[in-house]
């Protein structure tokens, strides 16, 4: 696959994380089956706890949400208000997030609950995030020449704290200037790519998002973005339209910066 330059004007790389700068396996094999594997167990164990309280309010209000525009799943409803039965209640949870996770939802309550969740497995190192070879080496470059690197993921910003902060190559934080998730908006909707220019400082023109999800890649050029697609083992077949209309790099390496050679 060729190099695709970095237009001139760009100061900011925005990073996807699940199948672009860390395997799609590593999220569906490792991250999601811990969920799966302990997600009755968490729920009695921090039930009454601040956090956690806050969690299931926030999957109550999705479930809301759900209930008026009519999102029907075979169960989505949470009523914690009208149980007594703590244990029933904690099943309804389960039922919950488990049907939102078989449809991969990017719900934030979902997110924030599978953040909070990660945080012991990370810490105790049963977790450790994966990174490509090709990126952490090209994000040092990248910094070197005075760009700046934000990750935009669905995953909560504890989560992409976490995946980076307990990796393979150790803590990686520090290459990062700043982090988005779906409090600024959904990642196929073009004001969040506004949002977070606004928030980054500089306009959207000047930012370059790699992904590996063409909807969110339309999404981000909507809003005046530059996009790359990015093509690693195991994602989302590019139909031949898609591969026509965007820059596709299969890694970080072949994406040059104008004048860095
Ligand atoms: C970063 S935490 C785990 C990944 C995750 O939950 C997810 O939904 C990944 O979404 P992405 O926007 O990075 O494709
Ligand atoms: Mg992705």
């Amino acid at each position: 696959m060729a190099t695709v330059a970095i237009p001139t004007n760009t100061s900011v790389l925005l990073l996807d994380i699940e199948g672009t700068t860390t395997p799609i396996t590593f999220v569906k094999d490792i991250l999601f089956p811990y969920i799966k594997d302990h997600l009755e167990d968490y729920l009695s164990a921090h039930w009454e706890e601040d956090e956690c309280k806050q969690d299931v309010h926030l999957l109550k209000k999705q479930a809301e949400e759900d209930t008026r525009q009519h999102r029907a799943g075979p169960v989505h409803v949470l009523d914690q208000t009208v149980h007594t039965d703590e244990e029933k209640a904690i099943r309804e949870v389960v039922d919950n997030v488990l049907w939102q996770m078989a449809a991969d939802r990017k719900t934030t309550a979902l997110k924030q609950l599978q953040g909070h969740m990660w945080r012991a497995a990370y810490a105790a190192g049963r977790i450790k995030g994966e990174v490509y070879q090709d990126v952490v080496p090209a994000i040092r470059r990248w910094r070197r020449l005075g760009l700046k690197v934000y990750i935009y993921s669905s995953g909560s910003v504890e989560a992409q704290k976490l995946l980076f902060g307990y990796s393979i190559e150790g803590d990686l934080l520090d290459l990062f200037d700043g982090h988005f998730d779906t409090n600024i908006g959904p990642k196929v909707e073009s004001k969040s790519y506004q949002r977070i220019a606004d928030r980054i400082g500089c306009p959207p023109e000047d930012i370059m998002f790699l992904t590996d999800v063409t909807r969110e890649a339309r999404a981000a050029e909507e809003a005046g973005v530059n996009v790359t697609v990015v093509v690693r083992p195991g994602n989302m077949e590019l139909t031949e339209e898609e591969k026509s209309q965007y820059s596709l790099v299969t890694s970080f390496n072949q994406l040059e910066v104008p004048g860095s050679a």
